[in-house]
């Protein structure tokens, strides 16, 4: 049995890098948990915190409800496998995967009953005689991972393990491991940049930006319903589209969403009509991915887009037209930097809030600075602090359409499956997970 419970957990590195910011989160006994956010953006941190590989600046870290901070790493029951691990080259697989065993002292024969039901486990069964130096990428890491888990810790915690392998063992080692923790029980904590492998792997995915939490919450959850426009943004391929709007409340009639040059009607009695009515006459962000856009014939009635195929991708078993519509798209930032606290050099470019803004003048206190514990600033009603650029809508069509760039397409859209987002980048939504 083991939990996790980060509370208020903050790292502040000594130049004043915030790491992570105020993370509370909690992991179930059992539970799969994947940490996923862009490179730097606290990930690793996270994890070494509650290894005991570092100590937080402020906040608490329980395992099975237990305060662990005064707890050196050996007595924390964990074992941690990183992308890079190192075995020991002159000892063989069964030899490699033993060894914490032997250094607890545990008897040769029941040592090697362990190693062959964990070397079984992985597949690697018929290489335990062998050295590390003749094993593939994928065994090596299997090896590794033998060596980790053969303790049975009650917390696992890999960070990347899979990112120096091709993706076709990637895809393998995937679903080994989550089929090996699921047997096993083990509650388990695992880090990484690659969104498909968080989606598939988790029971819950926590999304990290800037150490800052964004979203936690199934991959069902976070994928169709993201907290933030962020999460929205990190999330599916294509990249959700994200549109700029007007709103205009009809009161007990409609809200008139208007792009510029088109306007989509949300009716009255759509559940969300009342949460967006307050942003009557301002601007917000509206979140539609492919899978809610159909092609239809020009005079289908309904929540109708009219565009102009900009460019087609052919992806095989599908094509992409991105379309002409007349809109504003809000570019989110995706970099995972840590929110810095000092004043940027002059002319440099500074990602503030999701945005990217050149600075001509070093004085920080005219700077824009984010709010420290929410790192969101208005997105749109400064236009300094975000990037706009010509909408190009996203739609899927079949394999090789009958259509091409400069032809005109009719889209419907499902309205129930967009998403609204105010100007500081959160879901506006009542009641909505
Ligand atoms: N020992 C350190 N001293 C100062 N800054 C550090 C230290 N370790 C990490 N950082 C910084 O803290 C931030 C978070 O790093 P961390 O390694 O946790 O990110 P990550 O999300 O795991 O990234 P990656 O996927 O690239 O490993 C980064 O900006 C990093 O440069």
């Amino acid at each position: 049995m083991s939990t996790v419970a980060l509370k208020d957990v903050t790292k502040i590195w000594p130049d004043g890098t915030y790491a992570v910011d105020n993370l509370s989160l909690e992991v179930q006994d059992g539970e799969f948990m994947v940490l996923l956010g862009p490179s730097g953006c606290g990930k690793s941190t996270v994890l070494r915190m509650i290894a005991g590989l570092e100590d937080p600046s402020e906040g608490e870290i329980l395992l099975n409800g237990e305060p662990v901070l005064e707890l050196p790493p050996r007595d924390r029951s964990i074992a941690m496998v990183f992308q890079d691990f190192a075995l020991y080259p002159h000892m063989t697989v069964s030899e490699n995967i033993g060894f914490p065993l032997k250094l607890s002292g545990v008897e040769p024969a029941p040592r090697q009953d362990r190693v062959g039901a964990v070397a079984g486990a992985l597949g690697i069964g018929e290489v335990l005689g062998r050295r590390p130096s003749q094993l593939s990428g994928g065994q090596r890491q299997r090896v590794a991972m033998g060596r980790a888990i053969v303790r049975r810790p009650g917390l696992f915690l890999m960070d990347e393990p899979l990112s120096n392998l091709d993706s076709g063992l990637r895809a393998e080692l995937r679903a080994e491991i989550t089929s090996m923790t699921r047997e096993l029980g083990v509650t388990t904590m695992y880090v990484t940049h690659d969104q498909a492998e968080a989606l598939t792997m988790a029971d819950r995915v926590a999304i990290m930006r800037k150490g800052i939490l964004q979203d936690c919450g199934t991959p069902t959850d976070v994928y169709r319903r993201p907290a933030t426009l962020y999460v929205a943004a990190f999330l599916g391929s294509p990249k959700m589209n994200l549109l700029e709007a007007s709103v205009y409340v009809h009161l007990d009639q409609y809200i008139a969403l208007n792009f510029g040059e088109q306007t989509l009607y949300m009716p009255w009695n759509d559940p969300r009509a009342r949460a967006i009515t307050r942003y009557h006459g301002e601007r917000i962000v509206v979140g539609i991915r492919a899978e809610a856009l159909t092609p239809v014939t020009p005079q289908t009635p309904g929540h109708i887009l009219q565009g102009r195929i900009r460019y087609l991708e052919h992806h095989g078993h599908e094509s992409l037209a991105y379309l002409d519509i007349g809109a504003t798209a809000i570019v989110v930032d995706e970099m995972g930097g840590p929110v810095q606290d000092q004043a940027p050099p002059e002319g440099a470019l500074k990602r503030i809030g999701g945005a990217l803004q050149r600075l001509t003048r070093p004085a920080a206190p005219e700077l824009p600075v984010p709010p420290r514990s929410r790192d969101r600033v208005s997105l749109l009603n400064d236009p300094g602090r975000h990037a706009r650029k010509p909408a190009e809508l996203a739609v899927r069509l079949a394999p090789y359409p009958q259509v091409s760039p400069g032809h005109p397409l009719a889209i419907s859209v499902r309205m129930e499956a967009v998403h609204f987002f105010d100007e500081r980048g959160d879901r506006i939504d009542v009641g909505w997970r």
